[in-house]
């Protein structure tokens, strides 16, 4: 038989764990706050965040981690001490698409842990006005669904923002349906935001057939208005279930089994290559044919991936279109750095939306 120890002995070994956890915490939490100091003595203004050395941080503790925690169990650990160390010196402020309650809200901890200072802002362009005024130093909005695609909205703001994209972040979105009632019976209406309800079509159309559905400017939103009326449902996330106080209906309604949001996380910061980076851009062509393979051209040429190309039309004439085109790599890497000055000469207008770390978390 294997050697059980007893309780209370495990448990003071976990105090005394927990003792030394907690100084080397403190220990570390010193040190954050001396970097932040030379920073300061270096001239450095402005937010001492950097995402590229976060995300090196995350990438190695993945790396050393011993187990039994899981990797990502890990990183999560890491990711809100370091949180908590940048805190010391002044809590970031990030405006996300708010209100409380949404996915972007959720984004926005699981890129900077839960010592940010969160601004709920009710749309994406607002989101932008926050930082490019300075209200906000960093921004959260999302980009794109795996089952709806592109969100429009965040990618032609870019258009006439000076903003960088600083960072990604990914989050696997279940949605729910919730109210007040007990059942499917009775329900009247239902309440969600326009991506949630292209989310769910099929399950809506099976489920609650000839149901009036009602897009809102959120799911929190959606839920706050099912909490007034008990004949109507929302379609939102658990955080929604619980802020408002609603029965969770049914779970995971979701078309997709693999339903996920990519949100990016907007700033002036540009952040240094760290080996593991993507680079956005924006490309215009004019209405010319072979406009695409001029585009291509150049990442082909210096073996260079392309992560994603979406089109959405410039507004500055018929059938004038830009293209938006995620690579792999960082602009200051050699073959990244090369490729984009060949595009330069190719096109008429090409704006670097950003190069940064790929998500880590
Ligand atoms: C400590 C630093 O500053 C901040 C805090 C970090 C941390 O706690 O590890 C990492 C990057 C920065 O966001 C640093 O630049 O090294």
């Amino acid at each position: 038989m294997t050697n059980i120890i007893p309780l209370s002995e495990l448990r003071t070994q976990i105090d005394a764990i927990d003792q030394q956890i907690l100084q080397l915490i403190n220990q570390r939490a010193k040190c954050a706050l001396e970097v932040a100091r030379t920073k300061q003595a270096e001239g450095e203004t402005g937010s001492f965040y950097r995402p590229d050395r976060e995300a090196q941080v995350l990438r190695r503790i993945k790396e050393l981690n011993p187990g039994p925690l899981s990797d990502d169990a890990a990183a999560h650990l890491f990711r809100e001490v370091m949180s908590a160390c940048l805190a010391l010196e002044k809590p970031l402020e990030v405006a996300y698409l708010g209100p409380q309650g949404t996915f972007t809200q959720q984004a926005t901890f699981k890129h900077f842990g839960h010592a940010v200072k969160d601004v709920p802002v009710p749309t994406i362009h607002e989101i932008f006005q926050a930082v490019e005024t300075g209200h906000c130093q960093f921004g959260v909005v999302p980009v794109e669904n795996s089952t709806e695609g592109v969100i429009a909205h965040t990618l032609d703001r870019f258009m006439d923002s000076p903003l960088k994209i600083c960072g990604e972040v990914e989050i696997r979105v279940h949605q729910n349906l919730l109210g007040k009632m007990d059942g499917l019976i009775g329900i009247s209406e239902v309440f969600s935001h326009q991506q949630s309800l292209a989310q769910c079509r099929q399950w809506l159309n099976t489920y609650l057939p000839g149901v009036t559905v009602t897009a809102v400017s959120s799911n929190a939103e959606a839920a706050r208005l099912a909490s007034l009326d008990h004949g109507k449902a929302a379609i939102a996330g658990l955080v929604a279930a619980e802020l408002y106080d609603l029965n969770i209906i049914e779970k995971n309604i979701e078309d997709e089994a693999n339903n996920t949001t990519r949100f990016i996380i907007i700033g002036a910061q540009q952040p240094a290559s760290t080996g593991l980076d993507k680079t956005s851009i924006l490309v215009s062509t004019g209405n010319q044919s072979g406009a695409l393979h001029r585009i291509l051209g150049p990442f082909a040429e210096y073996g260079i991936s392309m992560v994603h190309i979406e089109s959405r039309p410039s507004r500055q004439g018929l059938w004038d279109y830009v293209f938006f085109i995620d690579i792999e790599g960082h602009r200051d890497d050699d073959a990244v750095a090369k490729a984009l000055k060949v595009l330069q000469n190719n096109v008429k207008m090409l704006k670097i939306l950003g190069s940064y770390p790929k998500a880590v978390i």
